[in-house]
């Protein structure tokens, strides 16, 4: 007998691949072990620890108020799931923003104590020499541009991105720093075509339409497992919040009514 052999993993290379030969990607939010261990077994390609954590898990109203110590809590957890996808972690609020040594810093803890691939960072152009800098000290590294959660209070809300042609520059710039990949988020179609055909690494759209290499949403959102708000460009597959809510429901009664235990889930 020997051990079934583990799939084959992922890496920013297989992704490049699957642009170069008309592929695609899936991508899904992930931020615990069983959640990641049943996405990976389902072939998704890429799970990120997404900084939707802080909304999604924590029931903050944005993302700003997760920690990099939280975020490696949940990187350990799916890293430790994953065996075929890639996985990708969110740099939280401010570890992009401040200076470029603590955000190398904070990515290096990524791939040193979880088992995690790659980090995400908001942000094109005014990013480059920080992408720059992380890809040369190893971490690969893929970019956010269009709607960018952790400018909420600068935007003044999550408001869908126009401005093609500071969108097209924020792409390349990150694709000519070394990016292995671009995430787009909340822009036209159209906008989307344009920034796919100005780089040649793959790119991955929320919100973003179909002219993108991949596509990702948030699990929660998918499954139907949210409290409040989704978002236009969510399909949302599966009501889990009702499956939840019935079979909890069902426990309840059984142990009102006195059903549960029954004989053979008691010791005697
Ligand atoms: N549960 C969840 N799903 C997400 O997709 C998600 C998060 N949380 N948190 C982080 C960001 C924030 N996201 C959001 C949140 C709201 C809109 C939103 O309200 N969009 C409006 C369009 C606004 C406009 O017209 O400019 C919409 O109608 O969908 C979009 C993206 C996407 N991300
Ligand atoms: C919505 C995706 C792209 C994300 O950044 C997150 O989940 O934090
Ligand atoms: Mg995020």
């Amino acid at each position: 007998m020997t051990a079934p052999t583990p799939p084959e993993r992922l890496t920013t290379r297989t992704l490049q691949k699957r642009r170069d030969k008309g592929g695609s990607i899936s991508m899904l939010t992930a931020y615990d072990y069983p959640t990641a261990k049943v996405l990976d077994e389902a072939g998704i390609d890429v799970l990120l620890v997404g900084d939707s954590l802080a909304m999604v898990v924590q029931g903050h109203s944005t993302t700003l108020p997760v920690t990099m110590d939280q975020m490696i809590y949940h990187a350990e957890m799916v890293g430790r799931a994953a065996e075929r996808a890639l996985v990708v972690v969110d740099l939280p609020f401010p570890e992009g923003q401040l200076e470029i040594g603590r955000s190398i810093r904070s990515a290096a803890r990524v791939l040193k104590e979880t088992q995690c691939h790659a980090v995400k960072l908001e942000g094109g152009a005014e990013q480059a020499a920080r992408i720059d800098a992380m890809v040369t000290a190893g971490i690969p590294v893929m970019a956010h541009v269009g709607l960018r959660p952790q400018n909420v209070n600068v935007d003044g809300g999550y408001r869908v991105q126009r401005d093609q042609e500071a969108l097209v520059a924020d792409a390349v710039a990150a694709e000519q720093a070394g990016a292995f990949a671009v995430l787009i988020e909340c822009v036209p179609e159209l906008v989307t075509k344009a920034i796919h055909d100005a780089i040649r690494v793959p790119t991955i759209g929320i919100g973003a339409g179909g002219n993108t290499t991949g596509q990702v949403l948030v699990t929660h959102d998918l499954i139907g497992l949210t409290a409040g708000y989704t978002p236009k460009f969510v399909r949302k597959m599966a009501s889990v919040a009702e499956i939840v809510r019935d079979t909890a429901a069902s426990f309840h009664q059984a142990v009102a009514d006195g059903s549960f235990p029954g004989p053979d889930e008691t010791f005697r």
